[in-house]
């Protein structure tokens, strides 16, 4: 396809996100099965310009002057792809391409941004989001939002059960990945362009061997703040796919036992193949609808991880479209979720053991307030040193434990963001249970 009708396509694709609030993917796919003379480049070519216009959905309109599907189209050409007018009006000269540029909009396009739009609409996130993003960042909000809405990279982790990074290292040289900076096992793949071909990950020998897991840097490093230790028992409370579930199975060395549980048990399921390809043996999955449940658990853990359902603000690098679809209501919903399991998992404690509470999301109301909320509770839980736990684990670099140390808060717990340290948003607090 040539660019002009690929522009048309993006237009389309954001319309039906915006109107019909579809997220990218499916709205993509929709367009993709209307557009069969449409490449596998051509798709991702639409999709990635399509996620940079809602990546800065609110700072491109403010530019443009228009909330049109059109205007942020435009505006992300011009200033997140950098497109220059001569190669816009290229484009829009071309079959199938947008109706030609107006007047307005080459002036707008030619602007340069606005620096006194207010800080919500300079930091691209939801205005109502306003208080809360200020209370966690203060006069810091615009620029961690800021560094929120460009392209995230693609995070590896080495699977030590198969691989060491020695080996890794050369078979992810055709992915051009290099070493992350926090961790030992970490590699990452710079953020994709999407008007270039790349190859992906999940073509490569050494994914499909079990060498390398697609995990981003946060979540590697909310791993190793749980510091399991082989021969241990754990339970993985809220296991979803198995991203922490691996994890744990590597550092563990396939000694002791992880039980997975979720609340959804067909999650559970799609963990099989991934178990099966990192070489896992010491993952038992417990299906919520089996008899057995989690009683024989219960007082026995020596670690308990709680990666809570969250708003998922912090991956809104990977995921621009949730940015917009979040609510207050959804927040309300999640917290009361995050309460009610604390409180359930926190019974499968072990005396002595650890409870390590995870989520992706920057935003107190879903971290300390809940961690607080728990322990004014509990008072046979108290707050242990996350960071401490993270560097005992052996799994960080020199730079990982020094920016795990600048991301502690004041209680212990750690909140990493894009900008202070790389990875998605992501928060862990360290409980132990009196002996
Ligand atoms: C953030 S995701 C987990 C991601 C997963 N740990 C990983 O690393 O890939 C949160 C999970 O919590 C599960 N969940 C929600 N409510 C739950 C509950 N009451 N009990 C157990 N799991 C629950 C959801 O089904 C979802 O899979």
């Amino acid at each position: 396809m040539r660019d002009g009708g690929k522009i048309d396509a993006a237009i389309s694709v954001l319309t039906d996100v915006l109107t019909r609030h579809q997220p990218v993917k499916s709205a993509a796919k929709d367009w993709g099965k209307r557009a069969r003379y449409a490449g596998s480049k051509d798709r991702a070519w639409v999709s990635g310009l399509v996620l940079d216009a809602l990546r800065n959905k609110l700072s491109l309109a403010h530019a443009m002057g228009s909330d049109e599907p059109r205007a942020l189209v435009l505006g992300a050409l011009t200033h997140s792809w950098k497109w220059d007018i001569g190669r816009v009006d290229e484009a829009f000269d071309q079959e199938h391409a947008p109706s030609a540029l107006t007047l307005d909009e080459r002036e707008r396009l030619v602007m340069a941004p606005d620096p006194v739009a207010p800080a919500y609409v300079r930091g691209d996130y939801p205005e109502w989001m306003s208080p809360m993003m200020e209370r966690a960042f203060g006069e810091e909000a615009v620029v961690e939002a800021q560094a929120m809405a460009v392209r995230a990279p693609v995070d590896l982790r080495i699977n030590t059960l198969k691989a060491d990074v020695e080996k890794a290292e050369k078979a992810l040289r055709s992915v051009h990945a290099e070493p992350i900076p926090l961790l030992k096992n970490g590699y990452r793949i710079p953020a994709p362009d999407p008007s270039v071909r790349a190859n992906s990950v999940e073509s490569i020998p050494a994914y499909s061997k079990g060498w390398v897991e697609v995990q981003d840097a946060g979540s590697q490093l909310a791993a190793a703040g749980a510091n399991a230790q082989p021969g241990e028992q754990v339970l993985d409370y809220c296991a979803g796919g198995g991203g922490k579930s691996l994890a744990l199975a590597s550092t563990m060395q396939n000694k002791g036992q992880i039980y997975a549980y979720d609340i959804e048990g067909r999650r559970l399921s799609a963990m099989i193949p991934r178990l099966q390809r990192n070489g896992v043996r010491n993952v038992q999955l417990r299906h919520p609808q089996e008899d057995v449940g989690l009683n024989d658990l219960e007082h026995n853990m020596d670690l308990v991880i709680i990666d809570a359902p969250c708003t998922g603000v912090g991956t809104w690098r990977r995921r621009p479209d949730s940015k917009w679809r979040v609510s207050d209501r959804a927040l309300q919903l999640r917290r009361g979720q995050q309460m009610e399991i604390l409180h359930k998992a926190c019974s499968f404690v072990k005396p002595g053991g650890r409870l390590l509470y995870i989520t992706c999301s920057f935003l107190m109301e879903e971290n300390e307030d809940q961690v607080s909320a728990f322990l004014a509770d509990r008072s046979d839980f108290s707050q242990e040193d996350v960071v401490a736990s993270a560097i005992r684990s052996g799994q960080l670099t020199e730079e990982g434990e020094r920016v795990l140390e600048a991301c502690r808060r004041p209680s212990g717990s750690v909140r990493l963001t894009p900008r202070t340290a790389g990875t998605d948003g992501f928060f862990m607090a360290l409980m132990r249970r009196e002996s």
